[in-house]
């Protein structure tokens, strides 16, 4: 799939891809943000790429149920419900060039686009179609992930833990701008997960509480993941109540900013190595093709053409002993070359000759092809 940079002189609106683990609450976010775009008269595109959601709370303007049933796919390449998502969302992907196509037409009259993605994060996360569309619209748009995360299930330190260590492998894998969207916080403030990411000494306290053969391993990870936490815009949010929906458009903000000066640049390098990998290859390429014809005139010279070559080099180009009195014995033959049958063997002996000196020849190129 194509990954060339988008102009930069057009509209290009931020790309928003919900991801979060099955229930964290994608969809609810999805149609609190739409709404809250509606209401702001901003009104997002849509699309949806999860073919097994039963019924979607918003209108989408692309909808993978519309271009694969994943039901009849599960049925026809005799696959479990996972198997049966991923490959509706490989299918949808080969189509991927079109639906960029529909959104570059509505781009200039848009201010965001969102992206729901299969409740089974990995499905998207871990596969080549997620890395495929996500490399594709970030080739043309200012393209981020909202990884939302179910607050009240993550106050644990382990639990929080590894769900940072989640996102923080989706982070490295997708390298796209972050926010960290801690949801249902009607149910429970998300400042612990503020305080835990900002403290290490907090963090550390939070660990000693707990006393299961984790907590060493939990110790060192936390290290690892300051770093981590460096590269992350966090916000709080409540899909239910709204709250938070304006923090979440500030931290959109801010990643378009990080994007434009981190993510596009380093695109563009990579675009610009692998535009000048390819011309060293069409070069290298060319030269051995100069090379190879250059061998060919030689060749030519050594057997094929004129009656220099008659006169019969070796693999080496040197003058050849026994063609000179071969050629001796031709000239006499000619001289006495009356008789059809004389005419006939001088014919065959020049073609056997000819024959010779090609394969000679042949011999010769691939010889110095191997060097
Ligand atoms: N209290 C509260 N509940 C929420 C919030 N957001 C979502 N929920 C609930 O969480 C549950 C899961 O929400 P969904 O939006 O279906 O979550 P999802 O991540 O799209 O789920 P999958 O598509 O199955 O992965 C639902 O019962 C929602 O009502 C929130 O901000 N506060």
């Amino acid at each position: 799939m194509s990954t060339s940079a988008a102009p930069t002189d057009e509209k290009r609106p931020p790309v928003i891809l919900c991801i979060g683990m099955a229930g964290s609450g994608k969809t609810t976010f999805m149609q609190r943000l739409n709404a809250h775009l509606h209401a702001k008269k901003q009104p997002p595109y849509i699309l949806n790429l999860d073919p097994a959601v039963g019924a979607l709370p918003f209108q989408a303007n692309i909808d993978i149920r519309d271009t694969v049933n994943y039901k009849e796919v599960m049925k026809q390449y005799n696959l479990g419900p996972n198997g049966g998502i991923l490959t509706a969302l490989n299918l949808f992907t080969t189509k991927f060039d079109q639906v960029l196509g529909f959104v570059e037409k509505r781009a200039p009259s848009l201010d965001y686009i969102l992206v729901d993605t299969p409740g089974q994060i990995e499905i998207f996360t871990w596969s080549a179609s997620g890395s495929i569309i996500t490399d594709t619209l970030a080739a043309s748009y200012p393209t981020m992930i909202a990884y939302i995360i179910d607050t009240p299930r993550t106050a644990a330190p382990a639990t929080f833990m590894s769900n940072m260590l989640y996102a923080c492998s989706i982070l490295y894998k997708t390298k796209v701008p972050f926010i960290l969207v801690f949801n249902k916080t009607d149910v429970t403030p998300h400042d612990f997960a503020v305080e835990w990411m900002t403290d290490f000494e907090a963090f550390q306290e939070a660990l000693q509480k707990d006393k299961s053969y984790m907590s060493s391993l939990m110790n060192s990870m936390s290290l690892v993941l300051d770093e981590f936490y460096a590269h992350l815009k966090v916000v709080g949010v409540s899909a239910v109540t709204g709250a938070g929906m304006d923090d979440f458009l500030k931290a959109v903000d801010e990643a378009v900013v990080e994007y434009d000066t981190e993510y596009k640049p380093e695109l563009e390098r990579v675009l610009e190595e692998r535009r000048k990998k390819q011309e060293a290859e069409k070069e290298e390429q060319m030269a051995r093709l100069m090379k190879d014809m250059a061998m060919e005139e030689k060749g030519r010279d050594i057997g094929l053409g004129g009656r220099a070559s008659r006169r019969g080099l070796d693999d080496e180009g040197n003058e050849d002993e026994d063609d000179e009195e071969e050629e001796e014995r031709d000239y006499r033959d000619e001289d006495d070359s009356d008789d059809d049958d004389m005419e006939a063997y001088r014919i065959e002996e020049e073609e056997r000759r000819e024959r010779a000196e090609a394969e000679s020849l042949k011999r010769y190129v691939a010889g110095q092809r191997r060097q």
